[in-house]
């Protein structure tokens, strides 16, 4: 059964009269895409939590745990104060007449107070369109920020504010893809934003295998020799794309992994893709952007990387900041000819503007208060309590997993997730196969039936042939889902042995 169906299993048509529609004349490239984490297991997890809603105590669990997606505030995380009283004030601008009340009743500080009045001077009200790319103000913010970060400058007018990274994403493969031919390198394992848009614009993915064995490194081998075969195929390569740190393998790429896919996007003339939304999530090592190192490469080496195309994309959704309801994020173009710029513009324009409130949380995230401030003592601890929480769970699935029969998975690095190897054993494949079902996604359903623990079967984002993965969040809090899973697992080996 396809994802669609599954989601609206239950309904049926009232009428037996044809429509205009059906499943076989719509665009043939939905149907074709795939996005696991949203996909069945979701659903059947949501109606498990329905049940539960609705009293239901036959259930062999007390709550539906969703680890299958990086949405942290459906789980623990508590807003950070400074980013909502700021948004509670844009969107509310007649709370700024009486400022006292809001400090002394509601405790809002001054720099609250005098960030809401500079952001409506920007966009004058949330609920009118703004600037295509985003207003002016937020984006020199945005600017300022990644000047901050990487140590050479950004140009406002690169800048592109958008409805979270996806949707910059898109944007993006859409300039790109220019016909069936076009082929867009991916890293397998991969978030799926990436397949299916490409099978949306009926586009071809080149698939290039991360080294599991390698802590889930990037291999610049494995890209040169996908593009040798794609180009035998007669796929016209145009960009590669690199989730750093990654999704769902959490591997941070070095200084040197970063510049070794710049040679080659350079020797291949190939644009570069970094998908950047978990820079903040690191827990190993330092976040290097793909813009700071090309800067470095181009001063170090004038003339070698000026043509290098690069586009970088950032998000509120993920990090510390966890706002993926608002639907914020940018991404910054990096050498594009001005007339291809001019078409983005064109292309983004046709949306009219990425939401507004979402483009004044942007700015708090890229301009939080700053030591001295008076919000900057309270943003800091819960800023701070966020990233050790985050790292905590980390570390106690990762120990959990150890302790699980057949179960392998690399040290947590970054970003939201682990995605263990799961040795199956074999009776357990072939009762799989009887249901027509990969054997990580059997494992999954399982799991959830038994635990109400939703995780994502490694076949959705793509594995090497033959293994089995698993991905989960470590957002969820407390110990007892993890204990569910470690005893749910105890009992799958010990029932298909
Ligand atoms: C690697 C990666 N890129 C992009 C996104 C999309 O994020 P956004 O909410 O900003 O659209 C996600 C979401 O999980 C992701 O994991």
């Amino acid at each position: 059964m396809t994802q669609t169906t599954v989601a609206y299993a239950k309904r049926t048509l009232t009428t037996t009269q044809p429509r205009c529609l059906n499943i076989d004349n719509i665009n043939p490239h939905i149907r074709a895409a795939k996005y696991a984490v949203r996909g069945e297991l979701a659903v059947k997890a949501e109606e498990y939590r329905q049940r539960l809603a609705d009293g239901d105590k036959s259930l062999p669990f007390d709550s539906v745990i969703f680890a299958n997606i990086g949405n942290p505030q459906q789980l623990d995380q508590k807003p950070i104060t400074f980013f909502r009283q700021v948004l509670s004030l844009v969107e509310n601008p007649l709370l700024l007449e009486n400022p006292e009340a809001l400090k002394n009743s509601f405790g809002y500080k001054q720099d609250v107070i005098d960030r809401a009045q500079t952001l409506l001077a920007n966009v004058q009200s949330v609920g009118a369109y703004s600037h295509s790319q985003g207003a002016p103000g937020i984006r020199k913010s945005v600017a300022k920020f990644i000047e901050e970060r990487d140590g050479f400058a950004a140009d406002p007018q690169d800048l592109f504010l958008t409805a979270g990274a996806s949707s910059g994403v898109s944007t993006l493969l859409n300039v790109i893809c220019n016909d069936s031919n076009a082929g867009v390198l991916v890293p397998i394992p991969q978030y799926p934003l990436y397949t299916a848009t490409l099978a949306l614009l009926n586009a071809q993915c080149v698939p290039y295998l991360l080294e599991e064995e390698k802590s889930w490194g990037t291999n610049v081998n494995a890209i040169t020799q996908s593009i040798k075969e794609a180009k035998a195929a007669g796929t016209n390569v145009r960009a590669v794309v690199v989730i750093n740190p990654g999704n769902p393998t959490g591997a941070s790429l070095t200084a040197d992994d970063i510049k070794k896919v710049i040679d080659v996007a350079a020797e291949e003339k190939l644009v570069v893709m970094a998908d950047e939304v978990y820079q903040t999530n690191v827990f190993e090592g330092e976040f290097v952007s793909f813009k700071k190192r090309l800067r470095q490469l181009q001063k170090e080496q004038p003339g070698k990387y000026d043509a290098v195309e690069l586009v970088s994309f950032h998000s509120t959704s993920k990090g510390m900041v966890g706002e993926c309801g608002h639907r914020g994020g940018f991404f910054e173009l990096v050498g594009f000819d001005p007339q291809v710029q001019e078409q983005i513009y064109k292309l983004v324009s046709i949306g009219l503007c990425p939401p507004v409130v979402a483009q004044c949380l942007l700015e708090t995230m890229v301009n939080p208060p700053r030591a001295g401030d008076p919000s900057f003592e309270l943003y800091e601890k819960e800023y701070n309590g966020i990233r050790d929480g985050l790292q905590k769970r980390a570390f106690a699935l990762y120990d959990a997993f150890q302790r699980m029969e057949g179960v392998e998975c690399q040290k947590p690095q970054g970003a939201m997730y682990l995605f263990p190897t799961i040795n199956l054993p074999n009776k357990a494949i072939e009762a799989a196969q009887a249901e027509g079902r990969p054997a990580d996604e059997f494992y999954c359903l399982k799991m959830l039936d038994a635990t109400g623990v939703c995780a994502v079967p490694g076949s959705g984002f793509g594995q090497k042939e033959g293994t089995f993965h698993f991905r989960t969040t470590f957002l969820a809090p407390g110990t007892d889902w993890v204990e569910r899973i470690v005893k749910f697992h105890s009992e799958f080996m010990n029932q298909y042995r």
